[in-house]
């Protein structure tokens, strides 16, 4: 969205799909009059342009007498469409340069490319969905877990615009009830009771809504998890474990792992980047030296650590250097590794595991779940927000609410003090996009995929 002396009235198109070699390719078109500006491009013509609403038409997309490709398009009428305009979707042969061409001849015939997000936006603008759903479409396009998607999903079926209404219609009660008493302040038996207190349970429910925030963030986004210890430990075997996959080369022989791998796993639904890391030791051979570098950037910035050691060697001074220096660190779980081969019983509080048989597996995962959760809300069937946008006006709306709370207590003059109830409602309002500014919008849907 560059241009924001917007014209929502050009014909718009863009792939939706990859470009990439693929059984189909889509080509969506949407635009006041896109069905005959799409039928001048399409034979036999006249069976686009007639075409009813949510239908489908065989043929092919030809430049004059020159076939370019068979295709089906789906077709539909104003308003009964994703952008509420007509739009025509191509499902053409996921061939590069027949897309490639099929683009070509549309931008020749009237359509210019759309910019990132413009589908979604024209959605917007015509009220086919308020801004968190129109968010909730990249998300659920970007989710990188189950659980992330159905989050997604939630929100794009309208959860935080429904609980954003909620707390909007209590705040404009409250302030009706306000402007009430301002009307009419002598008239006892109208005047509703409002205290400072009455905010408290609208508070409360934006407070329960800013708690989901970072587990929104967790599931969308994911955690960085590291495997760290010294080595011959057995991280490398672990790694594996959890990628169910032989991934990572293990050895007996101590340092094999020098360059780090990573890979992206779902523990109970949290997408996780995991780290395999080059084993803690003084090293002689540079080389080593710079993975083992390499690994304590990676610890640093890790959300969990999972420390390894080995139960055969039972605890060294190495653990013990490491346990001392990370003693406040919240973010470490101890492994016990090699329990099928334990010389020495496992310490307090440290996770027994075996890299070999997957005993422990289980109970590591859930260890790694609490301390990514720790402190956290934990969702339900609750809308978890997950934009930091969404999050700033919550936080707004808040303050403004305990701004006139406070007005209150300060024995402020009511019209003073209602002002901020209109502070707060503008926050709640552009949370669902009813006020709004040009650059929030543009800021907004330039992250959005090309074609949605
Ligand atoms: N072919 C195709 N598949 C798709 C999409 C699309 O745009 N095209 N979607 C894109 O994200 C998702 C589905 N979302 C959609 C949302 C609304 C409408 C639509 O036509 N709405 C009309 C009619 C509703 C009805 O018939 O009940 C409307 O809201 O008026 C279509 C798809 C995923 N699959
Ligand atoms: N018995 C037993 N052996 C294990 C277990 N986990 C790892 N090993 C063995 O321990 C040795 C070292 O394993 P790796 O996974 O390569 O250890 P690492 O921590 O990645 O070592 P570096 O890459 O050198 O830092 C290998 O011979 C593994 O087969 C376990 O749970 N039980
Ligand atoms: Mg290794």
């Amino acid at each position: 969205m560059k241009d924001f002396k917007y014209d929502p009235d050009d014909l718009i198109a863009a792939l939706a799909t990859p470009w990439a070699e693929s059984a189909l390719a889509v080509i969506r078109t949407t635009g006041p009059d896109c069905i005959s500006a799409a039928a001048r491009i399409f034979s036999p013509s006249d069976k686009l342009d007639q075409a009813a609403g949510n239908s489908i038409v065989y043929g092919y997309i030809s430049d004059g007498e020159v076939k370019l490709d068979e295709v089906t398009a789906a077709v539909y009428r104003a308003p009964r469409s994703y952008t509420g305009q007509e739009s025509v979707e191509f499902f053409v042969h996921g061939s590069l340069p027949g897309i490639r061409k099929i683009l070509e001849l549309l931008f020749r015939s009237g359509f210019r490319e759309a910019s990132p997000g413009e589908f979604t936006f024209r959605a917007f603008l015509n009220q086919k969905m308020d801004l968190t759903r129109a968010e909730a479409v990249q998300e659920i396009i970007s989710a990188k877990s189950n659980q992330a998607q159905s989050l997604a999903l939630n929100r794009l079926s309208g959860s935080i615009e429904n609980s954003i209404n909620t707390i909007k219609s209590e705040v404009t009660d409250l302030l009706a009830s306000v402007e009430i008493q301002l009307d009419y302040p002598e008239d006892e038996a109208e005047m509703p009771d409002v205290e400072a207190g009455e905010t408290k349970p609208i508070v409360g429910k934006i407070d329960r809504l800013l708690s989901t925030y970072r587990a929104g963030k967790i599931y969308q986004e994911g955690v960085r998890v590291v495997l760290a210890g010294k080595t011959n430990a057995g991280k490398s075997s672990l790694f594996n474990l959890f990628l169910k996959e032989d991934r990572s080369i293990v050895s007996d022989i101590h340092g094999t792992t020098r360059d780090y791998l990573e890979s992206w796993i779902s523990i109970g639904g949290i997408p996780v980047r995991l780290f395999d890391t080059a084993g803690l030791r003084e090293a002689d051979h540079p080389i080593e030296a710079e993975g083992i570098r390499r690994s304590n950037e990676i610890i640093d910035n890790a959300h969990v650590i999972l420390y390894v050691a080995d139960a055969q060697e039972g605890i060294t001074a190495d653990l013990e250097a490491f346990m001392s220096a990370y003693k406040e660190d919240s973010r470490c779980l101890y492994v016990w590794n090699k329990i099928d081969k334990a010389a020495t019983a496992a310490p307090d509080g440290f996770i027994k595991v075996s890299a070999l048989t997957a005993e422990g597996f289980a109970e590591l995962e859930e260890a790694i779940k609490t301390v990514v959760f720790r402190d956290h809300y934990v969702p339900g069937n609750e809308p978890v927000i997950d934009s930091m946008r969404q999050k700033k006006l919550l936080e707004e709306a808040r303050e403004a609410l305990n701004r006139y709370s406070q007005a209150l207590l300060d024995g402020m003059p009511m019209d003073m003090a209602a002002v901020e109830l209109t502070d707060a409602l503008n926050a709640l309002g552009e949370i669902t996009g009813e006020v709004t500014s040009a650059d929030v919008l543009e800021r907004m849907f330039s992250n959005f995929c090309v074609g949605k």
